[in-house]
């Protein structure tokens, strides 16, 4: 149903700050696109897998999720519309922004914005990346985005039975974390839509619509190690150190961001074959490392 994470779209009051963060220390590849005063950013063939607009907040602005084909956009729409949720068409102009032959707008239970669409633009120019690392995309999309859920049932409802997302694995997690009550557990639930083990992350946490974290994978544990340097000499907060992950097997760490959320920059993760797979809860989040550096 939903073929791929696709594109994001942040508003940020810091542009120059993320420009060259996303560019020097990310290794993305600025481009141009529609809005003169907007920062678009690629990692493989699609105009713009990031972009970001000055504003006066820094926040996610809306996750953008592929359909495969108008066939599968116009069914998703009419899941949406028959669960009851409202779907705001885009317009044309928006189309062009997106580059995308359609799109349309919804919330998720949570507040979340999303924008489904179909038939992106490619750009087909060669992707040189800042740093020389390979970014894997394409059919499994530009990465994975965790974001909050407060009513997280309401929420994994919407993901799975409207769009079609599967339930990968989950993780507890104490609610005190995020200021719940001592002693109670929430859960962060992982969602995929194809082989990437989870584009989707939802954590049950008592605060609105918000991103936790965007991933990127990369094809060398090099990649990784040679970002984990960049960080360091800017002296860029890592706030977890390299680990590797008990559910998708990657190895990442993760880092501040000029929007005040985070990056998790890794390599190395599974891929899901549907067929076989069986959903599990892990009870850590890694086999080694993912230290806290608060
Ligand atoms: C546990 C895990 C597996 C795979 C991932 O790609 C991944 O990001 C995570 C961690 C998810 C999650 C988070 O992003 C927000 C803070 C969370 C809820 C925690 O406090 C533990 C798990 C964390
Ligand atoms: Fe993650």
């Amino acid at each position: 149903m939903i073929h791929s994470l696709g594109y994001l779209r942040f508003e940020t009051a810091k542009l120059d700050e993320w420009r060259a963060f996303a560019t020097e220390v990310l290794g993305l590849v600025a481009t141009t696109g529609p809005r003169e005063d907007a920062l678009y950013l690629r990692m493989d063939e699609h105009a713009s897998r990031f972009t970001f607009l000055p504003g006066e907040t820094d926040r996610l602005l809306a996750t953008g999720w592929e359909a495969p084909n108008r066939a599968a956009f116009r069914e998703v729409v009419a899941r949406l519309e028959a669960a009851g949720h409202e779907v705001t068409p885009g317009t044309a102009e928006e189309a062009v922004d997106r580059r995308v032959e359609e799109l349309a707008h919804v919330d998720d239970p949570n507040g979340n914005h999303l924008e489904i669409y179909y038939n992106p633009v490619l750009d087909h120019s060669p992707v040189i990346t800042t740093h020389g690392q390979r970014f894997i995309t394409d059919d499994l999309g530009l990465g994975h985005v965790v974001v909050s859920a407060s009513d997280i049932e309401a929420s994994f409802t919407f993901y799975t039975e409207v769009l079609g997302f599967r339930h990968r694995d989950s993780m507890r997690f104490p609610a005190a974390t995020f200021g719940g009550p001592e002693g109670t557990m929430n859960w962060v639930r992982f969602l995929g839509c194809n082989p990437r083990h989870h584009s989707l992350g939802l954590c049950e946490v008592p605060m609105p619509a918000a991103i936790f974290h965007f991933m990127l994978e990369m094809e060398e544990l090099d990649d990784v190690g040679r970002g984990l340097d960049r960080f360091t000499a800017r002296k860029i907060p890592v706030l977890q150190s390299l680990g590797r992950h008990t559910n998708d097997k990657m190895v990442s760490f993760y880092a501040a961001t000029p929007g005040g959320f985070q990056v998790e920059y890794g390599t190395g993760a599974i891929r899901v074959d549907d067929a076989t797979w069986s959903v599990k809860e892990i009870t850590e989040d890694a086999y080694w490392g993912h230290a806290y550096n608060a």
